[in-house]
């Protein structure tokens, strides 16, 4: 009997296992992860993304890696050991700050309670509580958000900010999970979300499974369905939040937010205070992941671009939050002035 299971993951208490989202929607097919290196690789290679999911992924990769060690994890070997395993995860992917969030988390809960004799034990249940934490938090972000849409309302957005971008129900989607839970018809537009297709491949099959009115588009799309009047609100994830709320998003975030500007359309982030990085001043000083070049010179493996041709592949930018009309957390939204607002959440 798994002691978790969503559609993103599965613990079972000595591997964690993963719906392989490069291959969705035409096929489920799952990956077995039973050390921290192949939880690593896993994240370092999308078998499964999104922030949180990113987070409680590797918090799980960390209880593997404890279980991995053949000694004393209560010796400075296994504490050097334990650093390693903690900083291998963490160099998966460096834009979502949620990965740094949830192995720091773990990390000192190892360091607080490593001369427990059930030392393991104690972590498994702590890559638990991150998980069943993620589930309620998205689901009071989705309850706040819910608040800000109309029975009728069209909604945009970007990527995959659902139940597999998360342990389960979203936070973009978890707003309009919850929006439909509470009576209200609600409709979305999908981008596709070039290169990697989050939408079209995992927005569109989430929300088709629910019966969730969706529409897909390709992101050129976006600015000319705004102008025809067809969206009310956008609604999109985020990877971090700085400090002063500028927000770093799947790449192609940042037009969004400019085109809804330009329309008068609000533009919403919805994220767990796990995504919110005081530590990081401004949008500028937030890392920004670039990945392989054949992401866009090939399309599910198939080339539409010449050979060799030069590329740049940023997997997220940053919108600036001037640009954003309220942050949803799981304490309520959040409006400017964000370094101001962002903060009082902590307190
Ligand atoms: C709920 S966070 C989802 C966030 O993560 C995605 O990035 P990736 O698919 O590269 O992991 C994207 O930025 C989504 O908005």
């Amino acid at each position: 009997m798994p002691k978790l299971k969503t559609m993103t993951l599965e613990w079972t208490g000595d591997s964690v296992v993963f719906v392989d989202q490069r291959k969705l929607p035409l096929e489920e097919v799952y990956v077995r992860c039973t050390t921290h290196e192949e939880t690593f690789a896993a994240i370092k290679d999308m078998i499964v993304r999104g922030a949180p999911a990113i987070g409680a992924s590797a918090a799980f990769g960390y209880v593997l890696g404890a279980k991995e060690f053949d000694g004393n994890l209560n010796s400075d070997e296994g504490i050097r050991y334990m650093e390693s395993v903690k900083e291998r995860l963490a160099s998966s992917r460096p834009t979502a700050v949620n990965l740094f969030w949830a192995l720091d988390r773990m990390h000192k809960k190892f360091l607080n309670r490593l001369s427990s004799e059930n030392i393991i034990d104690i972590l498994e249940e702590e890559a638990l509580t991150i998980a069943h934490e993620d589930i309620e938090v998205n689901k009071a972000i989705g309850k706040y958000g819910a608040e800000l849409l109309r029975d009728g309302d069209t909604v945009l957005t970007h990527c995959n900010a659902g139940a597999l971008a998360t342990v389960d129900y979203g936070t973009a989607l978890g707003v309009i999970r919850a929006a439909v839970e509470a009576g209200k018809k609600i409709s979305v537009y999908a981008d596709e979300t070039r290169p990697y297709l989050q939408g079209a491949r995992l927005t569109a099959w989430e929300l088709m499974k629910d019966g969730i009115d969706v529409t897909l588009i390709s992101d050129n799309m976006a600015g000319w369905v705004m102008s025809q009047g067809k969206i009310n609100a956008v609604v999109v994830g985020a990877d971090r939040i700085a400090a002063n709320g500028d927000v770093a998003n799947k790449i192609g975030t940042y037009s969004v937010a400019v085109l809804a500007q330009r329309h008068g359309i609000p533009f919403y982030v919805a994220a767990p205070l796990s995504t919110i990085d005081l530590l990081t001043p401004t949008g500028k000083e937030i890392p920004i992941e670039e990945r392989s070049h054949k992401e866009i010179t090939h399309v599910q493996g198939m080339q539409v671009a010449p050979n060799n041709v030069k590329c740049y592949n940023p997997a997220f930018d940053v919108t600036p939050w001037n640009l954003i009309t309220g942050i949803i957390t799981e304490k309520g939204v959040v409006r400017p002035p964000y370094d101001v607002t962002l903060k009082k959440l902590f307190d």
